[in-house]
């Protein structure tokens, strides 16, 4: 039993992971995917859950545009509710800290489905190599080296931003969205991705999704 910080003491579940994962017939897992907005991460993570659920798998999609609307909200989200302090404190925008504590949340949440046994798939632009590396200590730490797949969807930014299917390249174009990653916000390439999906060619989602499910189950991901 360890005692963290402040006394909160942490609790060891009856139940094991090795048991809940024995159950599933897979293993649990974060699979990471990370890009440029437009890139394709939602779409080819869905791709994945849907043809993972065909399989027979248990697996969990968290989407940055949809996290955002509850656990990670704006400010204007909260404000009604709790009040503007607690807005203030608690609202997360785009600036590189709340991007950090945006993570921080996420890569907490997707550690605790891994143990669950569930195939966890998030796509979050996740610009900062340190944050994506802190999520990657989180998942370990509570289970295997090779239990965080981290996934760069690199698809250059001219073709992200043809496809601007939101607008919003066009709009951090015309300076009326400031921190817009690739235009006036950094993102910092992965250096070591256990998987590097070349975007914007000839490849479907599904191919793109297929070319993941596949270094899943040559792992034994998959039971
Ligand atoms: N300033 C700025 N920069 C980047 N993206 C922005 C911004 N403002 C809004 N959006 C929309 O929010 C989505 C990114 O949210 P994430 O939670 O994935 O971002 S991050 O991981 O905290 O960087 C992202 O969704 P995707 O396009 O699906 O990636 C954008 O549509
Ligand atoms: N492999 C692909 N080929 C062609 N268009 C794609 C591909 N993957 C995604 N798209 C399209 O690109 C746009 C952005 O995809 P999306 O999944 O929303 O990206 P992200 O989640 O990274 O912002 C969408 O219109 C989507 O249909």
């Amino acid at each position: 039993m360890t005692t963290d910080p402040g006394d909160i003491v942490w609790h060891d579940h009856s139940v094991s992971r090795e048991s809940r994962e024995a159950r599933l017939g897979q293993r649990g897992v974060v699979v990471w995917l990370t890009g440029l907005s437009g890139c394709g991460k939602s779409t080819i993570a869905n791709a994945l859950d849907r043809q993972l659920n065909e399989q027979g798998r248990a697996t969990m999609l968290l989407d940055g545009d949809n996290i955002r609307h509850g656990l990670c909200a704006p400010p204007a989200a909260l404000v009604q509710e709790h009040g503007q302090e607690f807005a203030d404190r608690f609202g997360l925008g785009f600036g590189a800290t709340d991007r950090e504590e945006n993570i921080r949340r996420i890569g907490s949440v997707a550690s605790l489905m891994a143990s669950a046994g569930l195939i966890t798939l998030t796509a979050f632009v996740s610009p900062y190599r340190a944050d994506r590396d802190r999520v990657r200590g989180i998942v370990t730490a509570a289970g295997r080296d090779t239990d965080f797949v981290e996934v760069f969807v690199d698809t250059p930014l001219e073709i992200c931003e043809s496809r601007d299917p939101k607008g919003l390249y066009k709009k951090a174009r015309a300076g009326e969205i400031k921190h817009f990653t690739g235009i006036s916000d950094p993102y910092e390439a992965p250096r070591e991705p256990e998987i590097h999906l070349r975007g914007g060619d000839d490849r479907t989602p599904d191919q793109q999704a297929a070319e993941i499910r596949q270094w899943l189950a040559e792992r034994g991901v998959l039971g």
